[in-house]
C-alpha cells in the first residue's frame, strides 16, 4: 500500500524520470534522491535534488521509510523498467504512483502499485490497472478496461471500453484499439495502428492496412 507522506527515491535520471519529477516538484513531494548510475549531464528539472549513483544505494533505507519511484522510460524489447520493479517488490519495497493533476482518474477505477498516469490522461469508470504500468500523456482507456502488469500505453493512445491487456504490453503513440478487444502478453502495437481485432501474445503489430468499402 503506497502513501502520499514518505520521502520518495527516484530511480533513473532520463527523460521520462524528468517528465516524473516535473509533476512531482509541482505537487511538493519530498524527494530524497534521484539515481543516476551514468554520467549523464543532468537536466535542470533535477537542480538541487541530491543524487546517488547505485540503485543500491536504496538500500541503506529501509522499505517502510521511503517509496520508489520507476524513472526508467519503456520501449518495445527492452525489459530493463520491468525488472528493476521486480528486483526492488522482491526486496520489500513499495513502488510509489505517480498521478499528474491534469490527470482524470475515475473514483471507481483501480490504480495497482507503481502505476504511473501523466499530463492529461484520462481513466474511466470501471477500468483496471495493475503494477508498474504507464499511462502516458494524453492516453485514454475508456470504461471497464482491464490493463496488465508492466504495460506502457504511449502518449495520445486510445484504449475504447472493455479492452483487455496482458502483461508486457506495449501500445505505441497515437495507436486506437476499439472496444472490447483483448491483447495478448508481450505484444506490441506499432504508432498510429488500430487495432479492431483481438491480438495472440508475442507478436508486433504495425503499418497501414486501409480498407475501401463500396457503398
Ligand atoms: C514519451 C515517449 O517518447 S514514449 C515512447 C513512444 N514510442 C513508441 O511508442 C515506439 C513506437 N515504435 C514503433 O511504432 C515501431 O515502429 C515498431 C515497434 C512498431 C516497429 O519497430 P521495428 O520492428 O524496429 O520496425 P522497423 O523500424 O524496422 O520498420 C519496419 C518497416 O515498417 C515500417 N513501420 C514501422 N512502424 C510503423 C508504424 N507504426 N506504422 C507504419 N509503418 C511502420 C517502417 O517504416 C519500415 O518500413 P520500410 O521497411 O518500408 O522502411
Amino acid at each position: 500500500m503506497s502513501s502520499l507522506n514518505k520521502p520518495l527515491i527516484i530511480l533513473g535520471a532520463g527523460g521520462h524520470a524528468a517528465v516524473l519529477v516535473d509533476i512531482l516538484r509541482q505537487q511538493r513531494r519530498d524527494i530524497m534522491a534521484i539515481i543516476s548510475p551514468g554520467n549523464d549531464v543532468l537536466r535542470p528539472v533535477f537542480d538541487g535534488l541530491s543524487r546517488w549513483h547505485d540503485n543500491d544505494d536504496v538500500l541503506q533505507c529501509a522499505p517502510d521509510e521511503v517509496e520508489l519511484v520507476n524513472g526508467l522510460g519503456s520501449l518495445p524489447g527492452n525489459t530493463h523498467r520491468q525488472k528493476l520493479y521486480g528486483d526492488f517488490v522482491c526486496k520489500g519495497y513499495v513502488f510509489a504512483k505517480v498521478i499528474a493533476d491534469s490527470a482524470v482518474i475515475s473514483p471507481y477505477a483501480h490504480l495497482g502499485d507503481g502505476v504511473q498516469v501523466l499530463h492529461k490522461a484520462v481513466v474511466q469508470a470501471g477500468t483496471d490497472i495493475s503494477e508498474n504500468t504507464i499511462i502516458n500523456t494524453a492516453s485514454v482507456v475508456e470504461h471497464d478496461c482491464c490493463i496488465g502488469a508492466h504495460n506502457h500505453l504511449a502518449p495520445g493512445s486510445v484504449l475504447s471500453g472493455g479492452v483487455h491487456t496482458g502483461n508486457s504490453v506495449h501500445i505505441s503513440t497515437g495507436a486506437v484499439v476499439i472496444q472490447n478487444i483483448n491483447i495478448g502478453d508481450d505484444v506490441v502495437i506499432g504508432a498510429g495502428v488500430t487495432i479492431n481485432k483481438n491480438v495472440a501474445e508475442a507478436v508486433t503489430v504495425y503499418g497501414a492496412r486501409p480498407f475501401v468499402k463500396t457503398h
